[in-house]
């Protein structure tokens, strides 16, 4: 037996909270599996009444600071009973199947890497999409969330993968900010959660369509969420180390350099800011408290949405890949395990609760793998090549 860190949410006020359960046979990441992880439905579920009867957390006020508090410590290291300790985010919950689900079989994510050969075989006759998000993943986690900066290595890397493929950059943050990290015009982004979507200003080559891409699901909250983050700043402004973040269709409020006494002021802050907005909820990312609206749009939907504009709507023969390291990643995973196409990968160093099939540790690990995929497509391409001009050759031959 193993201890696993269980998420249990209430699912529609944004509370969180983590216990530590008791799973056989846990391992980590299982590089030695030769298939990705089965679809979630086969999952060992515990009901999530009977949790939260035991847990005490389906009350207000103050137990929902409490809630809050103890979710933000749970997701600290130092507070993880984990097996391996290195990361500010173990375990999480999955909202919208509305329960939690511990089979042991949910970590064993092989590595995208080890299993580059069996992704590639899978694709084989389809068109790879690319979905990149942004922090954690492109760029490795910092404190200073304005000096999340791109490497140029990576730059690059992700320059040639859309030569090679159609790629989007869904992000929680604002759509400006992640474009002015990232500087790559021929991109998809999707910022602020996936709700304000824009096709590249570039012109792509990939798209089917013609129309211009342009989705902003939440714009009727702008007013709304302005209000929130003048509210914010004025309520935080005292705690040494809070940021508040105007991720322009959510805002986000960084709690990394707060000293953890102040965690629970920080909380109270928020939630008192919070109590006169219902339309408005509250999730937990890696050290920050994210507030968006109550709409049914996630990084998910960003996915469906970007694919049907690049015309793969009802599309067999497409296969989406998207590599995530946030909670907030694990909608698009859904999604992609629903519809039984392409695969998600998550970037994580401790094993987590997750839709995803594969995993990479770090960033650099996503270039390794980015870098595989665009020297397979250049050395497939080379093949399909020669392999016409063999051919046109024979044919030649035989006319003559
Ligand atoms: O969807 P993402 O692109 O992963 O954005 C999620 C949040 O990322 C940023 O915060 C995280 O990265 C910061 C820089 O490394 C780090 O300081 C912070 O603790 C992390 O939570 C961004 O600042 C947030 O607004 C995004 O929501």
């Amino acid at each position: 037996m193993t201890n696993q860190n269980v998420v249990v949410s209430d699912g529609k006020s944004g509370i969180n909270m983590a216990i530590t359960v008791a799973v056989a046979g846990t391992s980590l990441f299982n590089t030695a599996a030769q298939k990705p992880p089965p679809a979630p439905g086969t999952y060992i579920t515990i009901s999530k009444k009977k949790l939260l009867q035991n847990l005490d957390i389906n009350t207000g006020g103050g137990a929902r600071i409490n809630a809050w508090v103890d979710s933000m410590r749970a997701s600290s290291p130092t507070h993880i009973k984990s097996a391996v300790i290195s990361d500010d985010q173990t375990s999480w919950t999955n909202n919208d199947v509305g329960n939690i689900w511990i089979d042991h079989k949910q970590i064993h994510h092989p590595s995208a890497l080890d299993m580059f050969e069996q992704i590639t075989n899978a694709s084989k006759g389809k068109q790879i999409v690319m979905f990149l998000d942004y922090d954690g993943t492109l760029s490795p986690i910092v404190d200073d969330p304005d000096r999340a900066f791109m490497s140029e290595s990576m730059r690059a890397t992700v320059r040639k993968l859309a030569r090679y493929f159609p790629t989007a950059i869904v992000s929680g943050r604002c759509r400006d900010k992640v474009y002015s990290f990232v500087r790559l015009a021929e991109l998809y982004y999707a910022g602020s959660h996936g709700m304000d979507i824009k096709g590249p200003s570039k012109g792509s080559k990939h798209k089917k369509g013609a129309q211009a891409v342009l989705c902003q699901p939440a714009s009727e909250y702008l007013p709304m969420i302005d209000e929130v983050y003048k509210a914010l700043l004025e309520v935080t402004k005292d705690t040494p180390g809070a940021k508040v973040e105007n991720n322009k269709f959510c805002l986000s409020v960084h709690f990394r350099c707060v000293d953890e006494k102040k965690w629970t002021e920080l909380a109270k802050q928020v939630g008192s800011v919070l109590e006169g907005y219902p339309d408005l909820r509250l999730t937990q990312g890696r050290k920050v408290l994210e507030i968006r609206p109550t709409i049914k749009w996630d990084k998910g939907k960003a996915l469906e949405f970007l694919l049907e504009s690049l015309g793969y709507a009802n599309c067999t023969d497409v296969f989406p890949v998207y590599i995530g390291d946030d909670r907030t990643d694990e909608d698009a995973f859904k999604v992609l395990r629903e519809r039984g196409q392409g695969f998600g990968i998550l970037v994580s160093k401790t094993p987590k609760d997750t839709n995803a099939s594969y995993s990479l540790q770090e960033p650099s690990e996503v270039m390794a793998f980015l870098r595989c995929l665009v020297d397979w497509k250049k050395l497939s391409l080379r093949r399909q090549f020669i392999m016409r001009r063999r051919l046109e050759e024979i044919k030649m031959t035989l006319s003559n």
